[in-house]
């Protein structure tokens, strides 16, 4: 059994190494991230996880691991913002109200898939254009769904969430571990 991750996100390889694992192979799919028209953020994050975990190439018996992150605005999506103009956007509409983050994680061994959701409530400050700019100027809104990652400078943004703070960095570990461990994977295997 090879553990495949299927994910070019450097948070989620640090986030299993938090596990204790070390993937066998790391093969990004490349899918179209595109939502369709009417799309709500749930459903979104949950067919795009699933499209993930489908178009990674495994062996029979190998683990493939995806996930997606989305950032729901209301019923709006904001995504990877695609430069500084739409992060800045992005990061105004989120300044001074709460939004949702949402990682949907799929974990698929042959043909069988197993999926789980991890929805959290975060609470941003609304910006002042002196941390506005210098965020931007940072360049850390770059890959990140919603133009910001927690993890970094942008913690000092948010002063509350409810929810999985692994879960808002891209991939919620408890709902991982039990995934994992539904598809037969020895995650509390002794070392
Ligand atoms: C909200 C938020 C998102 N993110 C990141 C996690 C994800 O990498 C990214 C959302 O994009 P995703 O499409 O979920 O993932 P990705 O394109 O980085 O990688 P892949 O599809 O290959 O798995 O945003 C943070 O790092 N911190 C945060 O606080």
């Amino acid at each position: 059994m090879r553990f495949i991750l299927g994910s070019g996100s450097p948070r989620r390889k640090e986030l299993l190494a938090q596990l204790g694992i070390t993937p066998d192979a790391i093969t990004p799919p490349d899918i179209d991230e595109d939502p369709k028209k009417g799309e709500l953020p749930r459903p979104y994050c949950a067919r795009l996880a699933r499209e993930k975990a489908a178009a990674v190439v495994a062996g029979a018996d190998d683990v493939v691991l995806c996930a997606d992150t989305t950032v729901a605005l209301g019923r709006r999506i904001l995504g990877k913002p695609r430069d500084a103009g739409e992060a800045a956007a992005f990061l105004t509409a989120l300044g001074g109200r709460r939004h949702e983050v949402i990682t949907a994680v799929a974990v698929r061994r042959g043909s069988r898939i197993w999926t789980r959701e991890s929805v959290s409530a975060v609470k941003m400050k609304r910006l002042s254009d002196a941390e506005l700019n210098a965020y931007l100027t940072g360049g850390e809104w770059h890959g990140k769904a919603g133009g910001y990652a927690i993890q970094g400078a942008a913690g000092a943004f948010i002063p509350w969430i409810s929810g999985s703070f692994t879960g808002i960095v891209g991939l919620p570990l408890a709902e991982t571990a039990a995934l994992l461990q539904a598809a037969g994977y020895p995650v509390w295997r002794q070392p």
